[in-house]
């Protein structure tokens, strides 16, 4: 299935000069979000992950449901002041703006499981390195990177520690 047919683009959005890939014109699709998550879930399988780490918020639509068929857990990565208990906070860069994610303190155990993390696009690749230091901090073993989309002219991927990354369409 041609899922970039389904990704909308909207000029200048949320800044000037952003080509920003719009993924709600593939989730309302029934077949193209029936078909990503089982795209996903087959190129992912073999990394059999114990958790899926997903970051707020598009990478909880994604995260969840291919962590409900690969049979693992689901983590989520969330913007400040959202979790309830103990965490631990990261800084990061975006492709337009500074922001910082959080995870609970508690949620990144037993030490030696296997953790894939998942978001609906890679860009500057700041996002997926902060959320890989989370990862390593705690001990887990990082053993890849889903995205839906990779926006490759931002070279994000150079800046992931090392672990397989999975794409399933590329600009
Ligand atoms: O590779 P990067 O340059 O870090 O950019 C990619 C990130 O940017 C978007 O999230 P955004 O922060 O806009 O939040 P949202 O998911 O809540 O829309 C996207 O969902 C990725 O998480
Ligand atoms: N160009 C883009 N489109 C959609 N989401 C993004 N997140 C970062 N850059 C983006």
């Amino acid at each position: 299935m041609d899922i970039q047919a389904l990704i909308r683009e909207i000029p200048d959005f949320p800044k000037p000069g952003i080509l920003f890939k719009d993924i709600t014109t593939l989730l309302r699709d029934a077949g193209g979000l029936r078909y990503t998550i089982d795209a996903l879930a087959e190129k992912c399988e073999h990394f059999a992950p114990d958790f899926i780490i997903g970051m707020e918020s598009r990478g909880f639509i994604f995260g969840a449901p291919l962590a409900y068929k690969l049979g693992a857990g689901f983590i989520p990565v969330r913007k400040p002041g959202k979790l309830p208990a103990a965490v631990h906070s990261i800084q990061y860069e975006l492709e337009y703006g500074m922001d910082c994610l959080e995870v609970h303190q508690d949620a990144l155990h037993p030490p030696d499981c296997r953790i894939l993390i998942v978001d609906d696009l890679i860009a500057t690749g700041g996002t997926a390195e902060a959320t890989a230091k989370l990862v390593q901090k705690s001990g887990c073993q990082l053993v890849g990177y889903a995205f839906v989309i990779e926006l490759k002219d931002l070279n994000g991927r150079k800046r992931l520690p090392e672990a397989p990354i999975v794409t399933l369409v590329q600009y």
